[in-house]
């Protein structure tokens, strides 16, 4: 599902009433009968009380006053408090107060502290509709505005945010001050960056996407790309396994990973290519770890390389070269270490290698010094899967910074390298060389632990082998593994949960989204 930044979302706005001629009215109309109808649906049994409903100055207040004339159709109760002066309400939200006027409710304007803390303290509800702030909020929220916010969150009641909970940045996830924290959050037209970007996505509770008339040949500019990868997108991805496939359909994925003391990261790898559905796995180790890796994990080829001091020397390289002959794509870096002769290994490695790449680990932290390797234009775009902190060595800025805009981040790396770019974090971003962004839509806390970074390289590396394109398979791998690490989380809670049992865990989710098979998680 494409989301929108508020800019697009302004521009299809401005496009549907200025292009098309659908007055602004008509888009209110809908987005607040829709909205109370779909209140209706999931607060009913709320509803015997007062629902108090918070209005804005602008156009998300506006939607607020038709939402209050929905519900009084219904017979319902409603309280309507505007946090502006009458004076400054005006356009559509002006028309639909006067309406609403005339229906005969009675609205409270509490322009300023004192009119708010006496509104408040007399308010009876069962409900809350937050209607202050949509994608028009601009700056900090202060004064009663704050307050407000701190009531609704304080009163314990479930709360209703009409497009997104107010305080939240409608185009980056930011929060403004203070934020509502909503139960269900009702937006129109299409999800927006913010109600997915944390920490605004953490406020928004359930959210709805709302059709409000928009007609769906526009096209919002600008045309930047951003994808929500649920569980409909992440199905239409599954790599096909026709039934007269054999192990050499499903690809031969090379993991080179490991290096004394670091073997874990390399068996993580490797199980999770197997577990991701390739067909073959050789996995090449310095020698020193071979026979342990060897001995853990029985379905995998090993191949011991030549070792310097427990990990990978330069001097492998010949016979790396051999190993990557008949190999569907190379994954590259868990627990490789950082010795100077591994960083000469990576760096000539992925340099002459032709191979599909996915580089993980300490092959990014060994290529963060040189990233000229890269060599942007390779026909086929490798995939980096770095944490915010290997993100942040790669850019050469802070993790601060990397988290202040990680869309942008992920972005600017993924077009100037070439490379498919996946951050990993909450949510998860993969990037194309294109510059269309990815937002997985699975996995939380859950995944957090160690070794699950090993598994999601070398699952991406098996999808790739299977035959989807870096893009695809790293949208997909991100998606089954947290989608494993969901199903995980609501069988044994979201602590404790270890990397390996994400990686067994594979195989079912992948089934459970297999659109024949019918079981959903
Ligand atoms: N197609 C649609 O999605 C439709 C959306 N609708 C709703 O309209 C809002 C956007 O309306 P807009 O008037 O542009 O902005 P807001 O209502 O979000 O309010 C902004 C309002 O508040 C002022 N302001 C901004 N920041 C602050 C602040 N920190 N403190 C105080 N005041 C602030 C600003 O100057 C404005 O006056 C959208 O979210 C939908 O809910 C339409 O109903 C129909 C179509
Ligand atoms: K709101």
């Amino acid at each position: 599902m494409r989301v929108l930044t508020a800019e697009q979302m302004r521009d299809l706005d401005r496009q549907a009433i200025e292009e098309i001629g659908i007055p602004g009215l008509v888009l209110m109309e809908n987005a607040g009968r829709a909205s109370a109808e779909a209140l209706l649906r999931a607060f009913a049994d709320r509803c015997c009380a007062p629902v108090l409903i918070l209005c804005g100055k602008g156009n998300n207040g506006g939607d607020g006053f038709v939402v209050a004339r929905h519900l009084r159709n219904r017979e319902l109760k409603v309280e309507v408090l505007v946090l502006a002066p009458r004076e400054k309400i005006g356009g559509d939200a002006a028309v639909n107060l006067a309406i609403l006027e005339r229906c005969g409710q009675t609205v409270r304007f509490v322009p300023d502290d004192e009119s708010l803390a006496a509104a408040l303290v007399d308010a009876r509800a069962g409900l809350i509709v937050d209607a202050l702030f949509g994608t028009g909020l601009s700056s900090e929220v202060r004064g009663h505005y704050r307050r407000a916010i701190d009531w609704i969150n304080a009163s314990g009641l479930p709360v209703v945010a009409i497009d997104i909970p107010s305080g939240v940045d409608a185009g980056n996830g930011h929060i403004l001050g203070r934020a509502v924290q909503a139960d269900l959050t009702l937006t129109f037209a299409a999800a927006k960056l913010g109600h997915l970007l944390s920490p605004g996505a953490q406020c928004c509770g359930r959210l709805e996407v709302i059709d409000i008339g928009i007609p769906k040949h526009l096209r919002p500019r600008p045309d930047d790309l951003h994808l929500w990868t649920r569980w409909e997108e992440a199905a239409t991805l599954l790599p096909e396994r026709p039934a007269t496939g054999h192990k050499g359909t499903f690809g031969h994925l090379l993991v080179i990973a490991g290096s004394r003391g670091k073997t874990g990261a390399a068996i993580l790898a490797a199980e999770a290519g197997l577990r991701g559905g390739c067909g073959l796995l050789t996995l090449a180790t310095a020698a020193s770890a071979q026979p342990v890796v060897a001995a853990a994990l029985a379905e995998a080829m090993t191949e011991p390389l030549a070792d310097d001091d427990g990990g990978i020397s330069v001097d492998a390289l010949p016979a790396v070269r051999r190993l990557l002959e008949g190999k569907a794509a190379l994954a590259l870096g868990p627990g490789l270490g950082q010795t100077p002769r591994t960083a000469a290994f990576v760096r000539q490695l992925v340099a002459d290698c032709g191979l599909p790449l996915v580089l993980d680990a300490d092959a990014l932290n060994l290529l963060a010094a040189d990233l000229s390797v890269l060599a942007p234009g390779r026909r086929i775009p490798p995939v980096m899967t770095p944490h915010p902190g290997e993100m942040a060595r790669l850019v050469g800025c802070s993790v601060a910074e990397v988290e202040q805009d990680r869309v942008a981040v992920a972005r600017t790396f993924a077009v100037r390298h070439g490379v498919v770019l996946v951050l990993k974090g909450a949510p998860t971003l993969v990037a194309a060389p294109d510059g269309r962004i990815g937002i997985n839509g699975s996995g939380g806390p859950v995944l957090a632990t160690a070794g699950s970074g090993d598994v999601l390289t070398g699952l991406i590396g098996a999808l790739i082998a299977q035959g989807l394109a870096p893009f695809e398979a790293a949208r997909l791998g991100c998606y089954l593994h947290g989608l494993a690490g969901d199903r995980l989380a609501r069988r044994h809670g979201a602590a404790g949960v270890l990397a390996g049992d994400i990686c067994r865990e594979l195989p079912a989710a992948r089934a459970a989204l297999n659109p024949k098979g019918e079981t959903a998680c």
